[in-house]
């Protein structure tokens, strides 16, 4: 089966808030939220990527900070390896590119959602970590 390596940004601000994105009609897995972010391209580290894609799917730059997440799942026709970073933002504000719709929210909140299967590891990482955007170090 064929295997894509992804990556996503867990975008948090001050508030420490996490911005989640709803897939759009025009993508794969529509109506499921996700960690804005896209395939890693040859020649690109992680990181790299994820801030060529905030750019173009969100209009702002991110500094990456440390790994949340790296884990594959096995979709019906595809492997999708999900490795997620903390991040945030540094110049812009977010705008919806190509998503449906961006909201921000707590991350005891982040269940309530319907995320794609593939970002499940992420947001268990996350209710454990005990995340506070005061202290961290992007
Ligand atoms: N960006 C992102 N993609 C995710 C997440 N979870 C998840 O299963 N995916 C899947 C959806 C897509 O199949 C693939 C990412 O591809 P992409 O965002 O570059 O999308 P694309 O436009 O190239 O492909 P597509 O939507 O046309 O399938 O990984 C996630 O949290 N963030």
């Amino acid at each position: 089966m064929k295997k894509i390596d992804v990556v996503g940004a867990v975008i948090l601000n001050e508030k420490n808030e996490i911005l989640c994105a709803l897939r759009s009609q025009k993508m794969s897995l529509p109506g499921l939220w996700e960690f804005p972010g896209g395939k890693i391209e040859a020649n690109e580290t992680p990181q790299e990527s994820l801030i060529r894609e905030i750019q173009e799917e969100l209009n702002c730059t991110i500094r990456v900070g440390e790994l949340v997440s790296d884990a594959a799942y096995e979709y019906p026709t595809i492997i999708v390896r999900l490795i997620t970073y903390l991040a945030k933002i540094v110049d812009g504000a977010p705008i919806a590119n190509e998503h449906e719709r961006l909201i921000w929210l707590p991350i005891d909140q982040l269940f309530t959602l319907e995320w794609a299967p593939a970002d499940l590891p992420t947001i268990e990482a996350l209710t454990t970590l005990n995340i506070n955007a005061q202290n961290l170090k992007i």
